[in-house]
């Protein structure tokens, strides 16, 4: 980071995610981190855990860092644009993680030739396995994108993706964790159901999704083959993939992520 100050406003549930990932991988020491939120007691257990600087003034953080992570909810982005706009000169770089805000308006609420980066990562980012596409706006250096790349990088992946395609990311990592998170808590019960101790369930089942997601980023197989390496003639899990397709399994994630797309276009109007 070459010494520039990281700056979050908001500092909720993805807020404070990426500043957790961001200090454990030690990407950039928490004495070099400033938050500000209008909600205290957020910001005082970070402050408690990783030492950040924090404020309930977002001109703090705009006027204390480089790069300022802009993590409050779309609904009042425009709000908070408008109250900081003057302290954001050019030297500075701005990152919107908002769902379905277009670049060109934030890049209107602000003065000519500042520097904005599109990002829309996911919750995994805590535990840094985000997965978090990129778009760079018209003022944004190649130099601004490597930076963005690499902060979003170090909790978990990241690539740039053309700025009409963020939608489609929200609907499908953006909002994903929350399609996944149900999967597990149901093969658990599952395995509840068949006699297994909850405990003992929700670990198999959480090990059982990482070590096929695994499978398929490290292998580069295609998920189809994968499973087809697990489905055994005549087996046991030809059985259960019977029963997920007649269910319309495949049908239901699909639409689940056309659904979240779509409400992120919503955001954008
Ligand atoms: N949650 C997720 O998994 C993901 C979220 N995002 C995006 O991240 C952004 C934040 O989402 P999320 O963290 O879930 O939302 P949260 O509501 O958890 O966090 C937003 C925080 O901003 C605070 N806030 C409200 N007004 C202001 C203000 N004027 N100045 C500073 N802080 C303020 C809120 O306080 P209060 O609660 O008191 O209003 C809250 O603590 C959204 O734009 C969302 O689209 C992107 C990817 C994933
Ligand atoms: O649900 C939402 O709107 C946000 C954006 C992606 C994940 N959470």
């Amino acid at each position: 980071m070459n010494g520039k100050k990281l700056g979050f406003i908001g500092t909720g549930k993805m807020g404070s995610s990426l500043i957790k990932g961001i200090c454990d991988t030690e990407m950039i020491p928490g004495s070099e981190i400033y938050a500000s939120d209008v909600f205290e007691s957020y910001l005082n257990e970070l402050h408690d855990e990783f030492g950040i600087n924090i404020s309930t003034d977002n001109m703090d953080v705009v006027r204390d860092t480089d790069i300022i992570v802009l993590a409050v909810k779309p609904q009042i982005l425009k709000s908070v644009l408008s109250h900081i706009r003057e302290e954001v000169t050019t030297d500075k770089l701005l990152i919107s993680i908002a769902a379905g805000v277009q670049l060109d308006a934030i890049e209107n609420e602000l003065k000519p030739g500042t520097r904005v980066v599109r990002v829309m990562p996911n919750i995994a980012a805590t535990v840094a396995e985000a997965a978090s596409a990129i778009s760079p706006g018209k003022n944004a250096t190649v130099e601004d994108a490597d930076a963005v790349l690499a902060i979003f990088g170090s909790v978990g992946s990241s690539l740039i993706v053309p700025e009409h395609l963020m939608d489609a990311v929200t609907g499908l990592s953006g909002s994903g964790p929350a399609f996944i998170f149900p999967v597990i808590e149901a093969m658990a019960d599952g395995g509840v159901f068949e006699g297994l101790d909850r405990s003992s369930a929700i670990v198999l089942a959480a090990q059982t999704v990482m070590g096929a997601a695994k499978m398929v980023l490290e292998t580069e197989m295609h998920p189809g083959q994968l499973k087809d390496m697990v489905t055994s003639p005549g087996g046991t899990t030809i059985r259960g993939v019977h029963v997920l397709e007649e269910s319309g399994v495949r049908a239901a994630f699909m639409n689940a992520v056309i659904a979240a797309s779509n409400r992120s276009k919503e955001l954008g109007n």
